[in-house]
């Protein structure tokens, strides 16, 4: 019961998480997460979980056009963005940015599917905006505006770099994006599953998922990982690194998953040849340090490295600093969230569980006079 762990919460047609003859299987809607990995987009999957079923080549199309024709700031977030301290956390910024959009959205209240499937693509193509723009104005650059002729990751690392990205850089973005985009009812999930059930707007679920997102035993955990791979520096350490702070009872971050336990998450499978090939065509240190790491803790804990592990050393080697690696998670996490919302929405019930309630009882009120 502690952390409701295997409880089942609710019902989803969004995404399937098991294990399976010692294999971890995740399905986006029913399609194999290899198959879309292998085959897919990340705007293709963004409609996906939106709707339900791939889209026509038409639907594509115009999928793909609407994401972009959206991609842009009005001015009042722009001003947010230069007004806040230029050492705010990106999530933080993210979190903030979104409220404010809420507060210029005149129809912010649940009216119908439609209402909620043009909210959620306006949100999917300003996520990338928002975290580009407040990188370059924290680090005193000029904006660069979004491209309409650019993918989803291409116009992000565009937007973040002020040049176009090689088409490595670009797919292995999309692949990231992919891989992230949904995993049932994480913790970020359900806290906008909880907001949406009292019926919360759709602005107000996504504050509470990313505010979910950044802590640290969740997606806040990549630059946690990132942190580490730079303390042990040398591939060698990893083991006496893994050792003592095993030894201390303290944590490795990008290790260990509710769900998976003791199967390899497959994102991670996805996510380690990814950095390898990186790896080879740029920086090895990281994946070589990372790799180090991952055969230590097994040795010493048995645990496996989850989604977040293998995505550190993916970011630097794409030049993304490390203070953003929670946000390029959330910018492939908002289209499954923004789908489970809708999904609660449309078939809802409030979210009140029970506490077992374990406090002193009956106890005898004493007058603040009568206190020492
Ligand atoms: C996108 C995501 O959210 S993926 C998860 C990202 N988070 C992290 O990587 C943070 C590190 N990992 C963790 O803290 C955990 O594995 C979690 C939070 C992901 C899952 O936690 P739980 O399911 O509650 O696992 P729980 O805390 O019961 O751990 C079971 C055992 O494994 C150990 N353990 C679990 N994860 C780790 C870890 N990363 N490092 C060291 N020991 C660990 C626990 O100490 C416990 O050991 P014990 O039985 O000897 O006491
Ligand atoms: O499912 C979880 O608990 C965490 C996770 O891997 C994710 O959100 O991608």
């Amino acid at each position: 019961m502690s952390g409701l762990e295997d409880v089942v919460a609710c019902e989803t047609s969004i995404c399937r998480i098991a294990v399976e003859e010692d294999r971890g299987v995740l399905e986006y809607r029913g399609y194999d997460i290899h198959e879309l990995a292998k085959n897919s987009s990340y705007e293709e999957v963004a409609f996906l979980l939106l709707f339900g079923d791939l889209p026509s080549k038409s639907e594509f199309e115009s999928f793909k056009e609407e994401l972009a024709m959206k991609r842009e700031l009005p001015p009042q977030i722009i001003g947010l963005l230069t007004h806040l301290p230029p050492f705010t956390h990106p999530m933080v910024v993210l979190r903030t940015a979104i409220s404010y959009l809420g507060s210029m959205d005149k129809h912010i209240q649940y009216k119908s599917h439609e209402r909620s499937i043009e909210k959620s693509i306006s949100l999917i193509a300003k996520f990338p905006t928002i975290v580009a723009y407040f990188h370059r104005i924290r680090t005193g650059q000029n904006l660069i505006h979004p491209r309409e002729d650019l993918s989803h990751a291409e116009n992000f690392l565009y937007m973040l770099h002020g040049e176009e990205p090689t088409e490595t850089m670009a797919k292995s973005l999309d692949l990231d994006f992919i891989l992230h985009a949904e995993h049932e009812l994480n913790a970020s999930t359900f806290a906008a599953r909880i907001a949406a059930s009292t019926l919360a707007d759709m602005y107000a679920c996504i504050v509470a998922a990313t505010g979910t997102l950044l802590g640290p035993l969740h997606g806040g955990a990549s630059q946690k990982v990132m942190e580490m791979l730079r303390e042990v520096a040398v591939p060698w350490r990893a083991e006496s690194y893994v050792r003592e702070k095993l030894e201390n009872g303290e944590r490795i971050m990008g290790f260990g998953h509710r769900v998976y336990r003791k199967v390899m998450d497959p994102r991670t499978i996805e996510l380690k040849i990814l950095a390898k090939k990186l790896a080879d065509e740029k920086n090895p240190k990281w994946y070589q340090i990372s790799e180090a790491i991952e055969e230590a803790v097994y040795k010493y804990k048995g645990l496996l490295p989850n989604v977040d592990f293998y995505s550190a050393s993916v970011y630097a080697n794409l030049g993304i600093p490390d203070d953003l690696f929670v946000n390029i998670f959330a910018i492939g996490r908002i289209s499954g969230w923004c789908a489970h919302v809708i999904e609660q929405y449309e078939n809802n019930r409030l979210i009140r569980p029970r506490a077992e309630y374990v406090g002193s009882q009956q106890r005898r009120y004493v007058p603040l006079s009568d206190r020492e």
